[in-house]
């Protein structure tokens, strides 16, 4: 808050950082979205503690992941529509829980339901100088409104839940400059990849990236969407742009946002207009980049990093000095059915996705629709499809007929949904398949097992489609039949930019609803004893020192998809995940089991260390199933010399221990332990690494706060609760100077006159088919 003392020239990040600051490390959370993933266990964990939903004002859900993109025009109810079982079971789930729970929730029935990062800032849920968090590490794209946006696993959704507070560790700040105009052909995509070949999958690590310069402040908010999206891809925590007259702009009207010229607009804009780095703010690290050097660009291999301009060629493994990077490169390439030298421009596609939280915006869907229109995707391409990021979206763009520009070429028009972004639907690659895809994470088995996946901006996975191999979107003219205004489409009905804002009718037709009042009172009185039975913690399981079997993992950079493939993210327990764990890597297409990897071997088959050799253990997807695959397994701790940040945070709420190694002689001696097949010791009061015969191999550094609760067992959100006094004195002060971040849900804005916020939970209708006739939130 304003009252903060800011000591020196600060950054945005550290300033919205202090703003939110309870005690301790403890910040508040203004938004908190949900999707059907990474939420059952987190619900279940609230009933389990006798918890409830501290804000459901501040919480916002929504189906995405699982959901089938088909037609919808004979929707009845989610039950009947989901014909995949687990998939069913879990959007049910989430039926079930917002229900329960009296939270804010889009079903399939809803034209606002959509991919959850779309959504948020199409609602004007996500605002300016606020924290938003998600059990999802594409979280990161709302830092695209000067939000500190950041992604969590399935124990921090619960802590939000219960406790609208996170504890979070400080990062780093990291200034990403570009400046210069974009050449033609460029987009934000092409920039953002182009920065993760600079930086790599670990640039980022353990660092805000704020993004500036004249470049960034020329974007759209689209645009600045999808660039903050692949911050996670750089390994930051969060990406973040400070908001302008281009975010205001977007705000308004917003269904969410303060409505505009009121006088909570006024003096939130007033705010927003506070919320920028101070020049001489100090970086722990800059990177700066001409916007000239920027070109369409195109990704190789099995990594966001493993990126190269259209013209250029597929890299040779021999160019790559150190070896481990070295037999990534020969892996990716056998994986990618790719010979070195290749010109990118020869390869061969097979299916085009456009879609994603990366890129299924408006703004997006007009760009592919240019160089598409008046033209027929090539005869090789077996699938094109278009995946709107929210049913808005895919009404917006029906109104200015792209759907019809992309029907003509050969598009399939689907709705909304994450689909072959991660194909936890029926969208996937079949083996070997080759995809353009808008997407933004291209590991092995992403979009289906053995899917070979190639990232790019919507224009070049629209070029691709119409010329059937990678292609350079430079190449193609949009002549004579281009009519006026980008994306191709008239002017006139580019400018109608907000699809569909929800009005006050619309606001006092939800009024009307029915509501069951006796079970929202008790709801209302149990919130207002949120430090009674609530703040017993379950606790965690007790780590002090562990000795076992320590396996070798001589990889780096291995992703949260490898440690568990999305497949199996579709349960609704903790439990059962070991048998999927290293899914790819441990067993072949057929079934058996890959005899040459570590865990298949003796003695590894009861490996309780993990000693991973190579940098950035867990990057990629936020998924806490990888912890949980492992724990199953037996592995209770990790070591490693570098681990991505989400991964890292989901070890410890389930009693594991990650041990970051940097000294890599000492990382060595571990390893040729774990090598011989014998024993490690890991002694975490005394934070140290023995072999097993108790001769020191190594001390190592933990965080004074998840180490205490460690040692002791004890449940974060428990101990959270403990502070409920501090938790509420924040949320006055929130009320009094930020009163626009208050009951901006839904469900809020039932309140009438100037009386109390009332949150109060609206009957379930008995179907939920269209906005337009009938309420959906709950
Ligand atoms: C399912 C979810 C945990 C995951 C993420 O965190 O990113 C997904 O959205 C993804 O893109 O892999
Ligand atoms: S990255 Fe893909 S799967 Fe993850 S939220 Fe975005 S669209 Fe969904």
């Amino acid at each position: 808050m304003p009252s903060v003392q800011e000591k020196g020239p600060t950054t945005l990040y550290d300033k919205i950082y202090a703003h939110h600051l309870v005690d301790g490390q403890t910040i508040y959370i203004d938004r908190h979205l949900v999707h059907e993933v990474t939420s059952p266990q987190a619900f279940e964990g609230l009933r389990n503690a006798g918890r409830i939903v501290r804000r459901p004002d501040c919480t916002l859900a929504t189906v995405d992941h699982n959901i089938p993109t088909s037609s919808r025009a004979n929707y009845k109810n989610a039950k009947t529509f989901i014909e995949e079982e687990d998939s069913r079971i879990q959007c049910l789930t989430l039926e079930d829980n917002v229900k329960a729970f009296g939270l804010t929730y889009f079903g399939l029935g809803d034209s606002r339901q959509g991919i959850v990062h779309i959504v948020g800032p199409e609602q004007g849920f996500t605002l300016p100088g606020s924290t938003v968090v998600c059990g999802d590490s594409h979280t990161s794209t709302h830092g695209a409104f000067g939000a500190l946006a950041f992604g969590i696993g399935t124990s921090e959704v619960e802590h939000v839940l219960a406790t609208q507070t996170l504890i979070n560790k400080k990062s780093k700040n990291m200034k990403i400059e570009v400046n210069g105009a974009l050449l033609p052909g460029v987009t934000s995509k092409d920039i953002i990849l182009h920065i993760i070949g600079k930086i790599g999958t670990a640039g980022g690590t353990g660092a805000v990236i704020e993004f500036t310069g004249s470049t960034i402040r020329s974007l759209s908010m689209e645009a600045r969407m999808s660039m903050c999206n692949m911050s996670i891809e750089g390994g930051a925590r969060a990406g973040l742009i400070a908001p302008d007259e281009t975010t205001f702009e977007y705000l308004k009207g917003k269904p969410l946002a303060p409505k505009y010229e009121s006088p909570e607009w006024n003096s939130a804009l007033k705010y927003w207009r506070t919320l920028k780095s101070d020049p001489d703010a100090v970086w722990d690290i800059e990177v700066y980049v001409d916007a000239r050097d920027v070109v369409p660009t195109v990704s190789w291999g099995t990594s966001p990093q493993d990126v190269v301009p259209i013209t250029g060629k597929v890299p040779d493994p021999s160019e790559f000095g150190d070896s481990v990077a070295r037999q990534r490169v020969v892996r990716a390439l056998e994986y990618m059915g790719l010979a070195p030298n290749t010109p990118m421009q020869e390869i061969t596609v097979d299916k085009v996705f456009i879609g994603s939280c990366t890129n299924s915006r408006i703004e997006d869907l007009r760009a592919a629709a240019k160089v598409v229109k008046g033209r027929r995707i090539a005869p090789n391409i077996m699938r094109a499809m278009v995946v709107p990021g929210s049913g808005l979206i895919k009404k917006q763009a029906e109104r200015e007929g792209l759907d019809k520009v992309f029907l003509d070429a050969g598009f399939e028009w689907r709705e909304a949904g994450c689909s072959m972004c991660l194909g936890m639907n029926p969208d996937i690659l079949s083996p070997q398949e080759r995809c353009a895809s808008t997407s933004n994470r291209n590991f092995e088995g992403r979009q289906g097992a053995g899917g070979r996946t190639h990232l790019m901006s919507p224009a070049m996975a629209a070029s691709a489609a119409i010329s059937g191999k990678l292609a350079d979107v430079r190449g193609f003219t949009f002549g004579a039949a281009e009519p006026e205004g980008a994306g191709g489409v008239p002017k006139t009905i580019i400018e109608a930019e907000h699809p569909d804002p929800v009005t006050d009718e619309d606001m006092d037709r939800i009024d009307d609803i029915p509501i069951d009042e006796e079970a929202s009172n008790a709801d209302a009185a149990a919130r207002e004893d949120t430090s009674s039975a609530s703040a017993v913690g379950v606790g965690i399981p007790k780590f002090l020192t562990l000795k076992g079997i320590a396996a070798p993992l001589p990889m780096a950079n291995i992703d949260t998809d490898a440690i568990i493939p999305k497949q199996f993210l579709k349960t609704i327990k903790r439990t059962g995940l070991g048998s999927a764990l290293f899914f790819a890597l441990r067993f072949n297409p057929d079934g058996t089991e890959n005899p040459n990897f570590v865990l298949n071997k003796e003695p590894y088959r009861n490996t309780k260390i993990l000693v991973v050799t190579g940098p950035n253990f867990g990057c990629g997807s936020s998924r806490e199933h990888a912890p949980w695959a492992l724990l199953d397994f037996g592995i209770k701790c990790i070591i490693a010399p570098s681990f991505a940040d989400i991964f890292f945070n989901n070890t410890f709420k389930n009693g594991m221990l990650p041990i970051a190694i940097d000294d890599s002689a000492a990382l060595d001696k571990i390893a040729r332990v774990a090598e011989m097949g014998k024993e490690v010791e890991v002694d975490l009061p005394n934070q140290v690494i023995k072999d097993g015969d108790g001769n020191e191999l190594a001390k190592f550094d933990v965080e004074e706060f998840p180490k205490h609760c460690l040692v002791n067992g004890l449940d974060d959100i428990g101990l959270t609760l403990l502070i409920d006094d501090k938790i509420k004195e924040f949320e006055k002060k929130r009320t009094l100077e930020y009163p626009w971040l208050d009951g901006s849900g839904y469900l809020a804005r039932r309140k009438r006159g100037n009386g109390p916020v009332k949150i109060t939970a609206a009957k379930v209708p008995t179907t939920n088919r269209g906005f337009e006739k009938e309420i959906t939130e709950w």
